[in-house]
């Protein structure tokens, strides 16, 4: 990402300084900025003096580092040479709590400390990603124009760029960003595995997702147009590269990982109904285990494999239109938990988040990038300044599309469950819609068990102020405590 972002810096008329422990990182940075007619602009420094030395004042150091403690200790090696109103721009996948430490280390010094969450993969980096800082307003001003120079663009030639508010919230929308794009992919996924067991071929879902993004509730949805792209593509041996993906999702646990936990752990301490996003990440967990799961595949004399799926004449298309709205609607709850999430966070920090900035930011150029949830479901809400709730099962035109594909969800989850489909964010966002628009859910047993051995309190049904997550008031003794004589 590094080495992108300081050619797209580079090519928007900036000299760049770069530094990477990696001699190596550097040079190849450097051959591309010949080869791309930047060789001028860009110079590489092995310590942290010259570097600084090297950039004019005030100074604007760009970090694109891997999250955690090497941000602390650059940042510390970079301290003794830097001065009141430098700015650092944390470009990385920053965990808030960590980018609030640095803001507030900085602020003895002068030194303004902005978290910038970045979007749109590697490519992105090098061609103007979308870009969602945070931090202190007087130097989010003072690099706004660069930041809309550099970033990308959505169809109105608008720079996806805004500052989304104070604090580590810039990172926390990117994280949450994040959260959703996996609810997203998890659901996409799990679509293709269905048309797979439906007996399509690698390259014929391709054109059907190619005809999602075209029209309809996916239409200009970045992740299933790169999905209709990479089911054509061909190694130098013309066979497709696709069925040659191993079905895990790797990830590495001993340490890069970051986003996909934080945006569940983010979602659970906060009280927020995530199951989408929960969902998706365990799925993703699970995947990684490929041995286990082999392993206990034979231990389950085979498991429960997905079955093929049958139709009759005509019956094929019906059942792909079903599951391209039940794969748009765990989309859209992927959407509707993120928000509601970020919406507890902002109460929560006090960050004074412009939701307006959050949905240009979103408009193009980031993973998630949905023209028609943009555009239909979600400017309506985001962009009414300040909207006293985000969560948008409260917005009538949001829960029309929902109705809209309950049918479809249902269906294809019941198809799924009989034929043992891997759908784990379908069914969990066909759970979420009826548990969040529910009023007389089984939980009441739940609770009274609780209160049973736990003495848990309870409220009563019809009771005033009980309609938010508060402490119960009463307690039965279902099962008076024995008393020593028994
Ligand atoms: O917005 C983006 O460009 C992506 O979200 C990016 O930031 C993310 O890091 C990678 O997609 C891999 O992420 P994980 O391996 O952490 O899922």
């Amino acid at each position: 990402m590094g080495g992108g972002m300081s050619l797209l810096f580079a090519e928007n008329g900036l000299e760049v300084s770069i530094s990477d422990p990696s001699e190596e990182t550097m040079d190849k940075v450097l051959k591309r900025a010949e080869e791309e007619g930047l060789g001028g602009r860009l110079k590489k420094f092995k310590d942290y003096k010259s570097l600084c030395a090297s950039l004019s004042s005030p100074k604007l150091l760009v970090f694109s580092l891997p999250h955690g403690d090497v941000g602390d200790k650059v940042l510390e090696g970079l301290t003794p040479y830097l001065t009141s109103n430098d700015i650092i721009l944390d470009c990385g996948n920053e965990h808030f709590a960590n980018t609030e430490r640095r803001q507030h280390k900085c602020r003895s010094t002068g030194i303004h400390y902005l978290g910038i969450g970045v979007s749109g993969g590697y490519q992105a980096a090098r061609q103007g990603p979308s870009m969602c800082p945070g931090g202190d307003e007087e130097a989010l001003r003072t690099v706004m124009p660069l930041l809309e120079r550099v970033a990308a663009k959505d169809k109105n030639g608008r720079s996806c760029v805004g500052a989304v508010g104070k604090g580590g919230s810039g990172h926390y929308v990117k994280t949450v960003h994040n959260g959703i794009e996996h609810g997203m992919m998890s659901a996409i996924s799990e679509a293709w595995g269905v048309m797979r067991a439906m007996g399509m071929g690698i390259e014929e879902i391709g054109n059907v997702l190619k005809k999602w993004n075209e029209e309809g509730e996916f239409r200009g949805t970045f992740l299933i147009a790169i999905g209709a792209d990479l089911a054509h593509k061909r190694d130098e041996k013309k066979e497709l590269v696709l069925p040659t993906v191993a079905d895990k999702v790797v990830q590495d646990i001993t340490g890069e990982e970051g986003t996909g936990i934080w945006s569940n752990t983010e979602a659970i301490e906060l009280h927020v109904p995530a199951p989408t996003l929960n969902v998706a990440h365990a799925f993703r967990l699970a995947s990684a285990y490929l041995g286990g799961r082999e392993k206990a595949k034979k231990v389950a004399g085979g498991g429960w494999p997905p079955r093929k799926l049958e139709f009759g004449k005509g019956q094929k298309e019906a059942f792909v239109e079903d599951l391209r709205k039940a794969t748009f609607a765990t989309c859209l709850a992927s959407y509707i938990q993120g928000l509601t999430d970020i919406d507890a966070a902002n109460k929560k920090h006090g960050w004074e988040i412009d939701y307006a900035a959050v949905l240009q930011i979103w408009k193009a150029g980031c993973i998630i990038q949905a023209d028609y949830i943009s555009e239909e479901l979600l400017a309506p809400v985001l962009n009414s300044g300040n909207p006293k709730s985000l969560n948008l099962l409260f917005n009538d035109r949001v829960v029309r599309d929902i109705r809209n594909s309950m049918d479809n969800l249902r269906k294809v989850v019941a198809k799924g469950v009989e034929t043992d489909q891997v759908i784990p964010t379908l069914s969990a966002s066909l759970e979420y819609f009826k548990i969040a628009t529910g009023t007389n859910l089984p939980t009441s047993f739940y609770e009274a068990e609780l209160d049973y051995f736990g003495a848990h309190m309870f409220d009563k049904k019809g009771e005033e102020g009980i309609g938010g997550p508060t402490e119960g008031k009463h307690h039965f003794e279902w099962k008076p405590a024995r008393t020593k004589d028994g």
